[in-house]
């Protein structure tokens, strides 16, 4: 029986680089996991055993340390862009490539010493303490005309303690869950945008729209009051949407992070809706696509 090749991608996965700016004694830290995925006319290295088409993946690793010693890493966007545009015009065998990053942030660590080394008020320009909160993401793809950015954000655990209700729902012979009129909400979001730019123009502000778009999530859980999580999941979309010109498409996926009423009667005890147990599994999984009248998504439905 023959066989067919289908589809088919390569490259080093998670090359690890942290890239310091020594300019002034106040350093600057980008700390990057970067995945490299090549395709096009590599046929032959799986049917023949020539690699004659084949860019190695400990070249695409050195090129991700490469660059960010020649280049910097303005952002992380910015760096993707820059590597799957080298990737594909300077290897013709190489017809697409897609760069994702994750990217882990660094805050300064602040001390009231006021030694010399120390610049600025309480800042220490070299100490820095890794931000417990959420990893940003970006996924560039190039196909040697267009490029499609989607920005992204993992691991943003969000809580509201009010402001939640959860009733009117389908109710079968399985249906046990209490109809809730005041509940915690609670979610880990993992958020991921596309941006219109499609490399025409001069590109955006990456760092500046990232701002802007983590902050329009997290008010927009804040501000929403919720009868269900997908509710909240659409607010929270189309906030960005609203707000950001550059969006064209959010995919949010919402695990909906448990917290049941704990029995407290055993113990002679009333709860008035203060104590709870924290459930980690199993968890409601609400996920959906907010996008603009007309285009067509293109995040990928994971
Ligand atoms: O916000 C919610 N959406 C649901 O679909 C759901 N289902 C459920 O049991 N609890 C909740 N909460």
């Amino acid at each position: 029986m023959a066989h067919v090749l289908g589809q088919n991608q390569y490259g080093k996965a998670e090359t690890r680089v942290v890239r310091i700016y020594r300019d002034s004694t106040r350093h600057e830290i980008k700390d990057l996991n970067v995945s490299v995925a090549l395709s096009g006319d590599l046929d032959d290295v799986h049917l023949t055993g020539s690699n004659a088409n084949c860019l190695p993946t400990d070249t695409t690793k050195n090129t991700v340390y490469a660059f960010a010693k020649e280049h910097g890493i303005e952002s992380a966007e910015a760096f993707g862009i820059h590597l799957a545009r080298h990737f594909v015009d300077n290897n013709e065998p190489i017809h697409r490539a897609r760069i994702r990053i994750e990217e882990y942030t660094w805050d300064r660590i602040r001390t009231p010493d006021s030694s010399a080394r120390f610049i600025g008020s309480e800042e220490v320009g070299h100490s820095f303490v890794r931000n417990g909160g959420e990893i940003r993401t970006a996924q560039i793809t190039y196909d040697g005309s267009r490029f499609e950015v989607i920005t992204g954000l993992k691991e943003l655990t969000v809580m509201n303690s009010t402001n939640s209700e959860f009733w009117g729902y389908i109710k079968d012979k399985y249906t046990t869950l209490k109809e809730a009129y005041d509940r915690i909400l609670a979610t880990q979001v993992t958020a991921r945008w596309a941006h219109s730019w499609s490399g025409e123009e001069t590109q955006p502000n990456w760092e500046r729209s990232y701002t802007h778009v983590r902050r329009h999530l997290l008010e927009a859980f804040a501000e929403t009051y919720s009868y269900s999580l997908q509710q909240t999941l659409h607010a929270m979309g189309s906030r960005v949407l609203n707000n950001r010109a550059e969006i064209d498409e959010v995919r949010l996926e919402l695990p909906n992070k448990h917290h049941f009423l704990v029995d407290l009667e055993p113990f002679g005890l009333k709860n008035n809706n203060e104590v709870y147990f924290a459930a980690d599994r199993p968890y409601g999984l609400i996920e959906g696509t907010v996008h603009r009248e007309g285009v067509v998504p293109v995040i990928p439905v994971a």
